[in-house]
């Protein structure tokens, strides 16, 4: 239904009328909408049920008595698919032992008919303004359980600390977010978690990675097919948008679509509907939409390989996840994230990392972002006999960085050849590599050597330290 807007809402309220009197579920949507709802209308009680399956409402307006499927049915089945929905009942009289009934088993309140339209809003704003609160209550919560994350996405830096902040405040909306960030730093995982803290996580989150299908199959992975509809087509399918119904659809690596494929994407997301290939029938479909990309999208459009419109649809808010190597802040949480995580997974305890291996691992510069380190964690539990993971458990690449050879010999580089130095020469070594690793931030590099951050500048001016 169209949509008019007042300052009733800031956010629409997604409404569903359930009544089999037509031209009374019309009159109910139509006062709705001018205080800036969202109406679906069902004019069955089967059609209700299979709305409540497959989509999201704030509120669920229904009828008690209707021919086939009554009032009461609608109760159950939102309170059993929707639970944090509220369902407000129509009914000719309030002495009916159905009221009753449905008071007792969830309802919001109910409102006799002839509708009073005042009454009716009041209602809807009550019920509506009860949820976000509820909503808020619990994305909050969920975020402060955690000290230094959100559902999973670990970061105690100042940039996750902002992306964290964004997750917390974008994940109740329906907002289309653009995830940009190279590979391994955690997209998906931060797609995953504006799903589990939306109002959708009951439905379907359903990923779909564009650069891993052949062009010719990614129409149909989207919009489905009817049987025939291409040779191939033996059966009909339905595609990704209709799988996420009600749900969160995450397009990774979006930057690699056709772009034939860019504008039938941008029709769906401008008309919120799609026809499955081979069909003539149009099905209006609600899916909040999450894309992601490690690729420049602004050059790619300069270049013409990317629609702009599409970006401005897609990048309605965006949520940039630096690489690890310029947060290296958050590579001692991660450690002990990921180490919990495998030591539990494989029934193992261990003691912890030697602080050689430790400086090793925030040394690396991590192409592969986190994933890398998470595997390598991985790797050197597997690897560990002695209950202390240390540099003879660390992969080559980062061996070397210990001045060892991965089977524990020392190597030619690092901490070994300035044994027997001068310790002029050591220290200076020690507090450029430290300073290296803070990205220059002098007190952090002071705390960790130890020193004051007056004796710090000293050294760095005596040494003639950039
Ligand atoms: N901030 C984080 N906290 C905890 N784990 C993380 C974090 N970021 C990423 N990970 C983990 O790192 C791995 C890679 O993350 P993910 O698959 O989300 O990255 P991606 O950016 O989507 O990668 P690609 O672009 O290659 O698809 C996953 O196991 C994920 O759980």
């Amino acid at each position: 239904m169209s949509q008019s807007r007042s300052d009733a809402f800031a956010i629409a309220v997604s409404v569903l009328v359930v009544d089999d009197d037509e031209p009374h579920a019309q009159a109910v949507a139509e006062s709705l909408e001018r205080i800036n709802c969202e109406c679906t209308i069902a004019n069955s009680g089967p059609r209700g049920a299979e709305l409540i399956e497959s989509q999201n409402f704030d509120v669920i307006i229904t009828d008690l008595k209707m021919d086939d499927v009554d009032g009461l049915e609608i109760l159950r089945k939102a309170k059993e698919e929707l639970p944090d929905s509220e369902v407000i009942v129509l009914t000719a009289h309030s002495s009916v032992p159905t009221v009753v009934t449905a008071m007792q088993s969830g309802a919001y309140t109910y409102l006799t008919k002839p509708l009073d339209i005042q009454e009716l809003r009041q209602a809807v704003e009550k019920a509506s303004s009860r949820i976000r609160l509820l909503r808020r209550n619990v994305a909050l919560s969920r975020g402060l359980d955690e000290k230094f994350g959100f559902e999973g996405v670990i970061g105690n830096s100042p940039s996750m600390h902002r992306v964290i902040e964004q997750l917390k405040n974008l994940a109740p909306t329906d907002t289309t977010v653009l995830i940009l960030g190279e590979s391994g730093t955690g997209k998906e995982l931060v797609a995953r978690a504006l799903h589990q803290n939306s109002p959708r996580k009951s439905k379907p989150f359903v990923p779909l990675n564009i650069s891993a299908l052949p062009e010719s199959i990614l129409e149909s992975e989207l919009f489905g097919h009817e049987q025939g509809a291409f040779t191939g087509a033996a059966s009909k399918r339905i595609g990704k948008f209709e799988y996420a119904n009600g749900g969160t659809l995450f397009l990774d690596e979006v930057g690699e679509m056709p772009t034939d494929t860019q504008i039938k994407l941008l029709r769906v997301l401008e008309d919120r509907r799609i026809t499955r290939i081979g069909s003539n029938e149009e099905k209006s479909i609600n899916v909040r939409l999450v894309a992601a990309t490690n690729a420049d999208l602004k050059q790619a459009m300069e270049e013409g390989t990317f629609r702009s419109d599409l970006y401005y649809r897609l990048s309605v808010v965006t949520i940039y996840l630096p690489p690890l190597r310029d947060r290296r802040e958050d590579i001692p949480l991660l450690i002990d994230h990921f180490l919990k995580e495998f030591c539990k997974r494989q029934g193992r305890e261990v003691e912890g990392i030697s602080r050689a291996a430790r400086q090793a691992l925030m040394t690396f510069d991590w192409p592969g972002n986190i994933r890398q380190l998470r595997n390598t964690i991985e790797g050197m539990l597997a690897l560990d006999v002695d209950g202390l993971l240390d540099v003879d458990d660390l992969p080559s690449e980062l061996a070397e960085l210990c001045g060892q050879s991965s089977d524990g010999t020392a190597g030619g580089a690092g901490a070994d050849v300035l044994i027997g130095r001068p310790l002029e020469e050591v220290e200076r070594y020690y507090i450029a590599r430290t300073l290296e690793l803070t990205g220059g931030k002098r007190e952090e590099t002071a705390s960790m050597l130890g020193i004051g951050e007056r004796t710090l500048y000293r050294k760095i001016k005596e040494y003639d330290l950039k």
